[in-house]
């Protein structure tokens, strides 16, 4: 028997699962939550933080190998020598300033109580001004590669947050030898080598293939202190996604309970790695991985520019092929939100009486309710839209209520606007010639809410595939880890053939109903309609409504 590990690092907890080479079976995993979480309100020190601050501990991510990898092999009582590769995956743009050792600046006991020595996590927002700003320039000088991230770079990505760092932290900037990304720095502290991986490069620090990183005139107009960004802090070799980054090192190898030697695959990203997972390695198949938000990701043969997609990079998800990512910023948030703001106590004794989840409960009422019987229709922008109108400050809507109005019917009404911005999101991709020939989703909602995923089989009248594993992103690390051992270390030539054997979707797709169809074709169109009417600028009430709200003054009685 051989085996391969894949880690996946999200926001609050880092998970080591245990995956048998032959056919992805899951043998075991292990799950260490961040000892310092996210730092939101202050560092280890107390040191407070400002607004909109997101950081992250380097140590915790050292401390979930050494924690869970050994307790795994423990537990499933696999020999590390039967264990030939591992691959891991993070949440991207996630970063941190290290010096020519790749040690983080916040491990140096003169800055720990410096905010910028941390990490700054994805959902670190402090940098806005500079995306904004940095924005402005980007279409002022006519950039190209504004068009390939749907006219907008954002405030989550890699140089609004070290413009950030260079403005108010400049001996730091000077300082740290190169800024790299949590993937990276993971794989570099197994391997004892610095590699970059083309899909943070390309979706999160605007790096093409041909063209490169943006150029230096255009860092030296956003700042003069920027110029040396790419040359110098962003210095490293960019590897495709699927290939080897190094072997375990001895020390590392001794720390986590591995043998020496064993392949490690280039750093990957949550949402990107998954794709293999289900075993899709061809174009015209979207995957969405649905939470708490929702990303989609597809592949391509060429190039195409997409309105409002978050970015396309060739090599990005598979090597040879040009991976496209979309998203929804709000998904299982708005369903949190009726929870928490529309459900009244009856129904949580309900659900209490009947032993069940609130979820389960709004949606058992939901499913009672047919395609448009609520009368209610809605715009699923309660956290702005990503794609495909990348603008955060538009607002979430819901029309048609009346007194009979229930929480069930809100609660599908969301649903539902999330189906059709998901549709919306289908056809700008097949009108730029980029086919979406089939559907599969993952992640929490995709494996807890059957009648969510119906209602998307309906509303997009395709069959929805499911992945079979409910740990898909570490599925797919873990296959990476194979593939970085390759055919004669016991793992697979490449990605193509690892992911026919070891990729996997349920049996028994959704299926389109037809009667359901039909009505959700009629509401797509109401839905555009809105769609249109307030996110292309016919109706700016929804910024005029926030302006407002940002200028009045709180009475307090
Ligand atoms: N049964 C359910 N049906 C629909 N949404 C749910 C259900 N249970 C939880 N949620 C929502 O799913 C989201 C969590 O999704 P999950 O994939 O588990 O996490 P994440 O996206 O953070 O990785 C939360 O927003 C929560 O409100
Ligand atoms: O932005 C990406 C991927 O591009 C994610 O890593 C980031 O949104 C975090 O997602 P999760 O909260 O882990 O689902």
């Amino acid at each position: 028997m051989t085996y391969t590990i894949g880690v996946d690092y999200g926001t609050l907890s880092g998970r080591a699962v245990l995956v048998d080479v032959t056919n992805g079976r899951e043998v075991g995993s292990e799950l260490l939550a961040y000892p310092h979480g996210v730092m939101d309100s202050t560092l280890p020190d107390g040191t407070a933080l400002g607004h909109d601050v997101a950081l992250q501990h380097p140590q915790d991510y050292l401390d979930v190998l050494s924690h869970t990898i050994p307790k795994l092999l423990q537990k499933t009582e696999v020999s590390a020598e039967d264990v030939i590769g591992l691959g891991i995956d993070f949440t991207a743009c996630t970063i941190l300033p290290v010096d020519d050792h790749g040690k983080p600046l916040c491990f140096y006991e003169e800055h720990a109580s410096r905010s910028h020595s941390y990490v700054k996590l994805w959902k670190h927002h402090a940098a806005q001004d500079k995306a904004n700003q940095l924005n402005d320039v980007a279409e002022q000088r006519g950039e190209v590669f504004l068009q390939r991230y749907g006219g907008k770079i954002s405030s989550e990505w890699f140089f609004p947050k070290i413009w950030e760092l260079a403005e108010e932290a400049p001996d730091l900037y000077d300082q740290m030898d190169v800024m790299v990304e949590a993937t990276d720095w993971v794989i570099w502290q197994l391997t004892g080598t610095l590699t970059r991986n083309a899909c943070t490069a390309g979706y999160k620090a605007i790096w093409h293939k041909q063209e490169g990183f943006p150029s230096e005139e255009f860092l030296k107009a956003l700042s003069p202190k920027l110029v040396n960004a790419v040359s110098e802090k962003l210095r490293g070799p960019i590897l495709p996604i699927g290939e080897k980054a190094g072997e375990l090192t001895p020390e590392m190898a001794e720390k986590i309970g591995l043998s020496p030697g064993i392949a490690i695959a280039v750093g990957n990203v949550d949402a990107h790695v998954s794709v293999p997972a289900v075993g899709i390695t061809e174009p015209g198949k979207m995957l969405a991985i649905i939470g708490t938000s929702t990303c989609h990701i597809l592949l391509g043969t060429e190039e195409q520019i997409v309105p409002g997609m978050c970015g396309v990079v060739e090599d990005g998800v598979l090597p040879g092929l040009y991976g496209y990512e979309a998203g929804q910023s709000c998904v299982g948030d708005h369903f949190n939100w009726v929870v928490e703001t529309c459900t009244p106590a009856s129904y949580f004794e309900e659900a209490a009486l009947e032993g069940i989840d609130i979820h389960e409960l709004l949606t058992k009422k939901a499913a009672a309710l047919a395609p448009g019987e609520s009368g209610l229709l809605a715009l699923d922008w309660w956290n702005g839209n990503r794609s495909t109108l990348v603008d955060v400050d538009l607002t979430g809507m819901i029309l048609g209520m009346t007194l009979q109005t229930k929480p069930e019917e809100i609660y599908r009404a969301l649903i539902e606007a999330t189906a059709f911005g998901t549709r919306t999101i289908i056809e700008a991709f097949r009108t730029s010639n980029v086919p979406v020939d089939e559907f599969y989703a993952a992640g929490g909602i995709a494996e807890k809410n059957a009648l969510a995923m119906q209602i998307y089989a309906d509303v997009l009248n395709m069959e929805i595939k499911i992945s079979a594993s409910s740990q898909t992103p570490a599925l797919g690390a873990a296959m990476f880890g194979a593939v970085a051992a390759g055919k004669d270390g016991g793992g697979y030539e490449n990605i193509h053939n690892a992911a026919a054997a070891m990729g996997k979707t349920k049996p028994d797709p959704y299926q389109p109903h037809a009667s359901a169809v039909d009505v959700y074709d009629a509401l797509y169109k109401e839905y555009s309609s809105l769609y249109d009417y307030f996110g292309r600028g016919e109706n700016d009430v929804m910024k005029r409504l926030k302006h407002l709200k940002s200028k009045s003054t709180p009475v307090h009685v």
